[in-house]
């Protein structure tokens, strides 16, 4: 039977959510400690741990077919490889940051400038769009100390919260890109293996639609629910349902978890009570 070969981060930061993803689409994975290839009992689906930089390669060499990836990555080393999915974790942007103490105006400043970076690539065609030439410095790690050891003058690297540039006396200057964790695809994929990937993206959406989603439930007094219900905006239009109190009605509905609080507020305003928020499993369109 044909598997599809998956790769995921071995140990880091996208490890752990690229496993529970995996779950929550129902794939249950045999894993022995420090296995390098893992299989599923119940999914046509074989998993390889590796190392995030290296998997561009192993996609375009085919060595596997499908991986979850830091899209940062794919953008530095592999543009030739199709997303497939994005998956909302490991949120991070690639930017250019400098010494507090810089007087930044404009990139320009980067002219004749040293650059520490572990994203050579990113950097030279950013700098290249912008007609800017600066010598680069490839690091592997630890890029923000660049400035302080006087390697660099400025530096090129993930940010997230930020924290990691304001212990290294730095600040952002340029976003160059925006990135999170994907689903990317070899560009030599089999036929067999894009049915298996379409599958996995099916149950891929719905959990992330889920995860995205609340569950509402509420008590609406009836002479007020037609406000109450303009507040909801269904996945397709609320369900009311009536109390044995018959001046009041029960309404269920699906909401966006971002949009949460302020709905909350104003159907509290408009005399709801007893809400319920729930989290929701799987969400299937
Ligand atoms: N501080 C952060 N906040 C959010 N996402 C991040 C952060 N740092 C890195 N990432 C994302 O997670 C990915 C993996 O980062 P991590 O530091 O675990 O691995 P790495 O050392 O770059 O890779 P490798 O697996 O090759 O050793 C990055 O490519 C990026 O997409
Ligand atoms: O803006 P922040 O929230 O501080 O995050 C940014 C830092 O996170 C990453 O490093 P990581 O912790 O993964 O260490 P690494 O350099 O060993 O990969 C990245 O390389 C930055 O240094
Ligand atoms: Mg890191």
């Amino acid at each position: 039977m044909t598997k599809i070969r998956i790769a995921i981060q071995k140990s880091g930061r996208l490890n752990e959510d690229s496993l529970q993803i995996l779950k929550d689409c129902g794939i249950s994975i045999d894993n022995g400690k420090d296995q390098l290839k893992a299989s599923s009992r119940n999914f046509p689906m074989e998993v390889f741990y590796l190392r995030n930089g290296d998997i561009p390669q192993y996609l375009r060499d085919g060595v596997v077919d499908i991986a979850i990836i830091g899209e940062n990555v794919l953008i530095e080393k592999g543009d030739d490889i199709i997303v497939a999915e994005r998956l909302g974790f490991s949120k991070c942007k690639v930017s250019l940051a400098v010494p507090k103490s810089f007087k930044y105006t404009s990139i320009q400043d980067f002219e004749g400038k040293r650059i520490a970076t572990s994203y050579p690539n990113t950097v030279i065609n950013y700098l290249k769009e912008k007609g800017i030439k600066a010598d680069l410095h490839i690091i592997n790690g630890s890029v923000e100390i660049a400035p302080n050891i006087g390697l660099a003058d400025g530096i090129c690297d993930i940010v997230s919260s930020g924290s990691t540039l304001f212990k290294n006396n730095l600040k952002e200057v340029e976003v160059l890109l925006k990135s999170e964790a994907v689903l990317a695809v070899s560009p030599s994929i089999s036929e067999e293996c894009k049915d298996i990937l379409k599958k996995l993206q099916f149950r891929i959406q719905s959990v992330l639609r889920a995860r995205q989603s609340k569950y509402v439930l509420l008590n609406a007094p009836n002479d007020r629910l037609n406000e109450i219900l303009a507040l909801l905006p269904g996945m397709r239009s609320p369900t009311v349902l009536p109390l044995a109190d018959e001046r009041w009605s029960s309404v269920h509905t699906v909401i966006q978890k971002d949009t949460f609080w302020e709905v909350i507020d104003e159907l509290k305003a408009a005399g709801a009570e007893g809400i319920l928020v729930c989290p929701i499993e799987k969400m299937v369109l």
